[in-house]
């Protein structure tokens, strides 16, 4: 399918969307937050597509939600088409992993598509930030509960009051990145995790996915009961049979999602 503000290729199992607005460093639009939707969507339905990467330019992740677009919108047009939260949806509904490679700039919308992802790989040039407060909102698509269970209260806040940035090495630092890597190599890392998790099977990439996330959105004594339960469930699937015999004859295992 050709989207007008994305660029998607798939190749070796894993499907590698590409944010496309040059002239405006990737701003979302409305335009480009629907595609991606349906991009995903589409990824998460193709039995092709093990793994997801999300991707900018070099110079801009994202830098945020366009705020050409946005500027005249009313209340009342923000309410009542609940901006942005459908298209927000629809990235944490996909079940397949999905991992931001971002390079240059994230901000605002830019930065909350990243953390929305399920891990961060970013180059060095990479600059993380939520200055809505500069254009007198606050951030709409999760920046204050996002960045606050990665990097803490004291430096959410810092980010959010200030507007500052927040470059790589403290990203990393801060456990918002999982890893740093040179620019040149930022598609290559984020393609070879995307190969390891395409290995794996799909069923447990799934279940992995759904406890980690639930450590979000519940207390720790839930959390480890279900993450418990998903335990015992898995070892009704042949897959989990695959694997530890695999293991035990010492071959690679051959998963096949059931
Ligand atoms: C999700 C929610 C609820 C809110 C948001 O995300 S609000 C947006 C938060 N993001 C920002 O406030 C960042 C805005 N951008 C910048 O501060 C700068 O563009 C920069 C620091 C990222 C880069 O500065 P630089 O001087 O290198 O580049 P520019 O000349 O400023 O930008 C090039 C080109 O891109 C357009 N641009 C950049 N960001 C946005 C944006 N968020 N929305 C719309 N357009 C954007 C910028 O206007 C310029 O276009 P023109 O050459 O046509 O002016």
């Amino acid at each position: 399918m050709a989207y007008e503000t994305l660029i998607v290729e798939i190749e070796d199992y894993v499907a590698l969307i590409r944010l496309n607005r040059p002239d405006a460093l990737n701003a979302l639009n409305s335009t480009l937050l629907s595609e991606l939707s349906e991009a995903l969507k589409a990824a998460d339905a193709d039995n092709s597509v093990r793994c997801i990467i999300i991707t900018g330019s070099e110079k801009a992740f994202a830098a945020g939600a366009d705020i050409k677009e946005m500027s005249e919108k009313s209340f009342v047009d923000m309410f009542m088409s609940d901006f942005f939260a459908a298209e927000s949806d629809a990235i944490v509904r996909t079940r397949k992993p999905i991992i931001a490679a971002v390079s240059g700039y994230a901000l605002g919308g830019g930065c909350e598509l990243a953390m929305a992802c399920d891990f961060i790989i970013a180059s060095e040039t990479a600059k993380f930030g939520q200055p809505e407060i500069n254009l007198g909102v606050v951030a709409g698509i999760g920046g204050t509960q996002r960045l606050t269970r990665f990097v803490g209260k004291s430096k959410s806040m810092d980010m959010h009051l200030t507007g500052r940035f927040m470059d790589a090495a403290e990203a990393e630092r801060s456990g918002l990145v999982s890893r740093v890597v040179p620019v040149k190599d930022l598609l290559t890392e984020a393609r070879k995790a995307a190969a390891k998790i395409a290995e794996k099977s799909g069923l447990t990439t799934m279940a992995v996915k759904e406890a980690v996330n639930r450590s979000y959105e519940t207390t720790l004594r839930e959390g480890i009961l279900f993450e418990r339960r998903l335990f015992h469930a898995l070892f009704a699937t042949e897959d989990q049979k695959e694997g530890m015999a695999a293991f035990l004859e010492k071959r690679q295992p051959q998963f096949r999602d059931r």
